[in-house]
């Protein structure tokens, strides 16, 4: 479903990516670990088609990310991804329901349609009675249950999780990850969770060492 064949990245003359292979199938959660600097993060932004890469490719439902244009990318990239970051980067100015509700409407459903599915979606993460306030009223772990939401709710192929529990506290990381995880799993979304945490690594089906660009498949039982 998503591929990364030969994958190059640069800035300027720093080699971020060595030649990185991957192959994500369908629902498939894939884990990648690594030390910070290793290019763990970079080789998100490519799989995602945010950075272009400069060599390789990668191949998403047979189409190549790099030969697509910026309006085809950003259309493949609203309807079959969603993103979660350490820091939700929720928008502060939006209610928890907007927050959540963002991906459906700029997919152009209609607001209430969008809403109610948002409310859905916080609803199975325990967030149901939230909905009206604003980010800055939860606690942390609250916004990342809403980021969570967020990068769910138009049901999406891949989500692409930076870190997403990285700013939490060690339980209530692993309460957050273990309910995005099932979420994503009762959709069959797949995921590629980028994570310093062994322990979070070890729930995925496939699992990814980054080592100075190098991207190195890893046994579970290595973990
Ligand atoms: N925008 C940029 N410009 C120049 N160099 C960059 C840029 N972004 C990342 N790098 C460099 O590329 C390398 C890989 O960075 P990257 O953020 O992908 O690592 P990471 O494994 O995700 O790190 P961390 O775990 O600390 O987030 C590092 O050497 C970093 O300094």
């Amino acid at each position: 479903m998503l591929s990364a064949e030969g994958v190059e990245l640069f800035y300027g003359e720093t080699q971020a990516i060595r030649h990185a292979e991957m192959l994500l199938r369908r629902g498939e959660i894939a884990a990648i670990t690594g030390q910070s600097g290793s290019g763990k993060s970079s080789l998100l932004y490519c799989l995602a088609g945010v950075v272009p890469v400069a060599d390789g490719e990668v191949r998403f439902q047979g189409r190549v990310l790099g030969r697509m244009d910026d309006q085809d990318l950003c259309a493949l990239r609203r309807e079959h991804f969603g993103f979660v970051f350490q820091y939700g980067e929720l928008l502060p100015e939006l209610t928890v329901d907007e927050n959540a509700a963002l991906p459906l409407r700029l997919l152009g459903h209609r607001k209430g349609p969008a809403l109610a599915e948002a409310r859905e979606v916080l609803g199975r993460l325990g967030l149901g009675k939230f909905g009206r306030r604003r980010p800055s009223q939860l606690s942390g772990g609250q916004c990342q249950r809403v980021a969570v939401a967020r990068a769910l709710v138009h049901k999406p192929t891949v989500v692409f999780a930076d870190e997403p529990t990285g700013s939490l506290d060690s339980g209530n990381a692993s309460a957050v990850l273990h309910e995005f995880l099932t979420l994503a799993r009762s959709m069959g979304t797949a995921v590629v969770l980028v994570t310093h945490d062994r322990h979070v690594a070890s729930r995925a089906d496939s699992l990814y060492e980054m080592c100075d660009g190098v991207l190195v498949p890893r046994a579970r039982e290595a973990v």
